[in-house]
């Protein structure tokens, strides 16, 4: 099933402290980004890449897209303050099926794993990887336990996430009007009664967010290479 993908990747990446936007970071010599952006260029079911940067950084980003032959971001679009704002952005430029949100900095996405999760897009509206949570997750205030939730319902929710478009572009609209903001694309679907399914993903999707999440997605890379 073909889709095109939103990429947001305008983030300043505050979490990792590297001064620098965190996607410009090279793991074994590859820039994040690069990773993240081969999977869907290698993907034949996937039409067109639509990235989210930061203008200031637009030179930076077609210098690697043509180091690494990435042919398939047709579109550059200005990213927003927020990770939201960046995929509604990208959203006015996808087309009108199926469309994935995936973050730049999750570089570990399965390819097998996409066209599952287009299926279920298209079925059910919208589609989310996810694993399940494998701490005790328990709810505080000031410090103060007040409950244990029950874990055997609970998803960490990754991207990408699928939908069908027209649908997303709604919830996103609908959001934007209503000043929500919330942490992924699924949850504004959440909030108008939209179906979101899951599609059980792996642990190696992590998505890079602080200095500790370069070993580990090192470890990641190697175990990847001796396959
Ligand atoms: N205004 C923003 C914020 C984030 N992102 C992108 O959304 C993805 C997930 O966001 P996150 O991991 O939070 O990245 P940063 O915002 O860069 O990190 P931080 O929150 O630590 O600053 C990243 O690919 C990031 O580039 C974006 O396009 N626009
Ligand atoms: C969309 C996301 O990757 C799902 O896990 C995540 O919510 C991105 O935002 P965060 O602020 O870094 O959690």
């Amino acid at each position: 099933m073909f889709y095109d993908v939103v990429i947001p990747a305008a983030g300043q990446g505050k979490r990792m402290k590297a001064g620098k936007n965190k996607l410009f970071i090279e793991l074994s010599g590859i820039p994040i980004i690069v990773y993240t952006l081969r999977v869907f260029e290698d993907d034949p079911n996937c039409r067109k890449i639509i990235l989210s940067i930061n203008p200031a950084e637009k030179d930076h980003f077609n210098q690697l897209m043509a180091a690494y032959g990435i042919k398939k971001v047709k579109e550059l679009v200005k990213g927003g303050g927020e990770r939201q704002q960046s995929v509604y952005n990208g959203l006015q430029h996808a087309g009108e099926e199926i469309v994935l949100v995936h973050d730049g900095a999750r570089p570990f996405i399965n390819q097998g794993q996409i066209s599952d999760l287009c299926e279920a897009a298209s079925l059910h509206g919208g589609a989310v990887i996810a694993v399940p949570v494998k701490d005790t997750i328990k709810r505080a205030t000031d410090n103060k336990v007040l409950e244990t939730v029950e874990r055997s319902s609970l998803w960490a929710v990754q991207t990408p996430q699928a939908f069908r478009a027209s649908i997303l572009k709604r919830a996103h609209e609908q959001a934007e009007a209503e000043a929500f903001l919330g942490t992924d694309d699924a949850s504004l679907l959440e909030r108008i009664d939209e179906q979101v399914v899951i599609i059980e993903g792996n642990y190696d999707n992590i998505k890079i967010t602080t200095q500790e999440d370069l070993y580990f997605a090192d470890a990641i890379l190697h175990k990847q290479k001796r396959k």
